[in-house]
């Protein structure tokens, strides 16, 4: 049996510097007073490594990055966050050689924990070898290591000979192979050539803060607040016919393809928009494109973003005979949205359409919409949910793209025998077509289960009041979690507001 043993810095990933991912577990498990913190230390770092004493600089990091950090809470970060940013990273040269050995071993210099799921599940390695983070009895990171380099007998090593752990596990291979790796087709044979591809992603940070990208979003925070808050009025308080001459002005922009249908009339009833599910704001960036406020079924949205919302929004139950009949009676009074993927997917895949709305109306557009951001994502499964509309609007050019298809011929739908699931499949791959994505199966209860450990379900809140006052403590714990401090500190806050 061939067993590879290959460093992650530097060899599968291309970047042999680390720092960028505790930045992530400092942002996302922490606060942006961790991160800040993490990035002053920065020099320090830097100078520590240019005096050659890089391990030093790492102790520091994982000592500030990690903390008192629930040890279950960075976990969280390297199954939810951090995957898509290492995979964007993969070195697809080295990556190859390491898939051609049967058993597979990756060496890291991060805590195992940080890796271990990403190149388990993505990277196919039998096994990691990684620093273990110590923690005290309550389950909080110490932020020490114990050094753990466990000896093995590999017939290949894949690492830098003179830096990162290259020189521990190099000499104890049968066969070196260094960086750079030769585009040698004969490596390119009958193996598995893409990593497994990440799919379901969470975090705020749209791209890898790397110590200048990390200034530049810490520097832009007080501007998006301001100019988040800016759009949001100005959303609110213009017709929506409007929003698309205006959010060029405010650095938005719209894209729109292909011919929208006209609106109701005597001779023309309503039709059920049917979208693809980017973000929250899906509906609205439709409405505005079409320049009527067009209703939306939601699930899940924060009772703020229910407040902020400039198109009526009419909530789901999940319970099928109750959805079916508050989509049918929108319908009765005109045109409708609904997202069938039940939830956003940040990634070029679309997740399951659920097949009620095929069952309930004939008259569908399917509509194809996707967006992009700089700084940061406006969706997320473990975080504040009131925050979405708000790190939407602090992007500092967010732009949608949307394309109206042809509404569906006759028999393509049900009235002509079609089952319901066929029609919402057909639906998702033309969707998926349009915008270069893939269909896969999966539904809100898999993205929830791999991202937040939970189904996805919410509880339902019947009273206004209460509603309008868990929104209001929300947005303020939602602003003191990102923001100032820590998600416990937040509970506790927001149990002393109630009181
Ligand atoms: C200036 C401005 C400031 C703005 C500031 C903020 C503004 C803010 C604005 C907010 C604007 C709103 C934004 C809304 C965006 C949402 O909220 S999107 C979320 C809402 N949409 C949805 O939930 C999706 C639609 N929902 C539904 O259809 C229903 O609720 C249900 C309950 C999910 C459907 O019910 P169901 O049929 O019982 O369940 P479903 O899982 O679909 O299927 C059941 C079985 O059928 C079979 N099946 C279903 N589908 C298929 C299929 N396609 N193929 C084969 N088999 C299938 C399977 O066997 C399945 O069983 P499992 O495999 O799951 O075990
Ligand atoms: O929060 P998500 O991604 O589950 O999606 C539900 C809503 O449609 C958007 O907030």
């Amino acid at each position: 049996m061939e067993t590879v043993v290959s460093e992650l810095e530097g060899i599968l990933l291309k970047d042999p510097n680390v720092f960028s991912y505790f930045m992530l577990i400092a942002f996302e498990a922490s606060g942006l007073i961790r991160f800040a913190l993490l990035l002053l230390l920065w020099p320090v770092i830097r100078l520590l490594e240019v005096l050659g004493r890089e391990n030093d600089g790492l102790k520091l990091i994982i000592f500030v990055a990690t903390f008192g950090v629930r040890l279950s809470e960075i976990e969280a970060v390297a199954r939810a966050v951090l995957p898509k940013f290492y995979l964007d990273d993969i070195d697809m040269e080295a990556w190859r050689v390491f898939s051609s050995c049967s058993r597979r071993v990756v060496v890291t210099k991060m805590p195992r924990i940080m890796v271990e799921r990403f190149v388990k599940e993505h990277l196919k390695a039998d096994d990691v070898i990684g620093i273990e983070l110590s923690m005290n009895r309550f389950g909080l990171a110490t932020g020490f290591m114990k050094d753990d380099f466990d000896e093995r007998q590999p017939s290949l090593g894949l690492g830098r000979p003179n830096s990162g752990s290259g020189p521990l596990f190099l000499p104890l291979c049968k066969e070196q192979c260094h960086p750079p790796f030769s585009n040698d087709k004969s490596t390119h044979n009958h193996h598995i050539i893409r990593p497994l591809p990440v799919i379901f992603h969470d975090g705020r940070i749209a791209k890898r803060p790397t110590p200048s990208g990390a200034l530049l979003i810490l520097l832009w925070i007080p501007i998006g607040i301001l100019l988040a808050a800016i759009r949001i009025v100005v959303g609110l308080v213009l017709p929506m016919w409007a929003i698309p001459h205006i959010a060029p002005l405010f650095g938005g922009q719209v894209v729109v393809k292909g011919s929208p249908p006209p609106p109701v009339s005597a001779s023309n009833s309503g039709v059920l928009f049917v979208c693809t599910h980017r973000t929250l704001m899906d509906p609205v960036v439709l409405s505005a494109v079409l320049r009527r406020r067009i209703p939306a079924v939601t699930y899940s949205i924060s009772r703020f973003s229910e407040i902020l919302s400039p198109i009526p929004t009419v909530r789901l139950t999940r319970i099928r005979d109750v959805d079916a009949h508050k989509i049918k009676r929108e319908l009765e009074q005109g045109d409708l949205v609904v997202c069938p993927e039940g939830t956003t997917c940040r990634e070029p895949f679309l997740l399951r359409f659920s097949a009620l709305f095929a069952e309930l109306t004939d008259r569908i557009v399917p509509v194809a919409m996707n967006y992009r951001v700089g700084f940061f994502h406006a969706t997320t499964a473990r975080g504040w949910k009131a925050m979405d509309p708000i790190f939407f609007f602090m992007n500092p050019r967010p732009i949608y793209e949307i394309t109206f298809l042809n509404q569906l011929p006759v028999e393509a739908t049900c009235s002509s025998g079609k089952s319901p699931y066929d029609v919402a499949n057909y639906v998702q791959r033309i969707l998926a077509a349009t915008l270069g994505f893939e269909c896969t199966n999966f539904t809100r209860k898999d993205k929830y289960r791999v991202l937040a450990g939970n189904d996805g379900t919410v509880a339902q809140t019947s009273n206004p009041v209460k509603g309008m006052a868990d929104a209001l403590k929300k947005v303020v714990g939602s602003f003191m979690l990102h923001f100032f401090r820590k998600k416990e500190e937040i509970t506790g806050f927001c149990s002393v507001f109630s009181c």
